[in-house]
């Protein structure tokens, strides 16, 4: 795991993330990201940050994973100048469709992806934050299985104590904050 050297940034984000207690369950303290997003000039360093890390890497393809995911991943594409793909929540996507289901911090959910997503593309999984990985390490499964590379995955936030990184080891995983 690397986290950026940009220390304004990371101080910035600090600054306007938002901490909810209790939701969506009790005893979860929800790291709330739409001040961030309401920042127009903060949403923008952030997601060039985010591509910033990759170019280079021949990354043809930005998949983001809903939903906030997908907020931070359409602009990571336009940086990089390259296609977004969804990973979506069950019954949303009208194609052919591949499946993976994983544990939640609070629940186990399932991601589709449609079957012709990425295929033979070098892929950079991007979504608000990592937790438990769960989620991050299914986005990455569900792409290899449809045919994808994953080159990469990048984060806002990373919470550290919940030792997601662990389930994501061997992959470059970068992260602007890391609490
Ligand atoms: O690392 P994990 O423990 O798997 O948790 C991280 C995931 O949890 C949140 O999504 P959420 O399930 O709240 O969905 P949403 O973005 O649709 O609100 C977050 O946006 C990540 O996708
Ligand atoms: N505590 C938390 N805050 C925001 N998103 C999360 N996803 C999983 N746990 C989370």
């Amino acid at each position: 795991m690397t986290v950026t050297p940009a220390a304004d940034l990371a101080t910035r984000l600090l600054a306007r993330l938002r901490d909810v207690p209790d939701f969506p369950k009790p005893g979860i303290i929800f790291k709330d990201v739409t001040p961030v997003l309401a920042d127009g000039a903060l949403f923008r360093d952030t997601t060039e940050a985010m591509a910033d890390w990759y170019r280079g890497e021949g990354i043809t393809r930005v998949a983001g994973i809903e939903s906030r995911g997908f907020i931070l991943g359409a602009p990571v594409a336009q940086h990089l100048g390259v296609g977004f793909v969804p990973l979506r929540k069950p019954g949303k996507l009208p194609y052919d469709r591949r499946r993976v289901e994983y544990a939640l911090e609070y629940g186990t959910d399932t991601l589709e992806a449609h079957v012709d997503a990425c295929p033979g593309d070098r892929v950079l999984v991007v979504d608000d934050v990592l937790a438990t990985g769960g989620t991050a390490e299914a986005a990455c499964r569900l792409v290899e299985a449809v045919g994808g590379m994953v080159v990469g995955c990048a984060f806002l936030l990373t919470l550290g104590f919940l030792d997601g990184e662990r389930r994501l080891e061997g992959r470059a995983v970068r992260s602007v904050l890391r609490l």
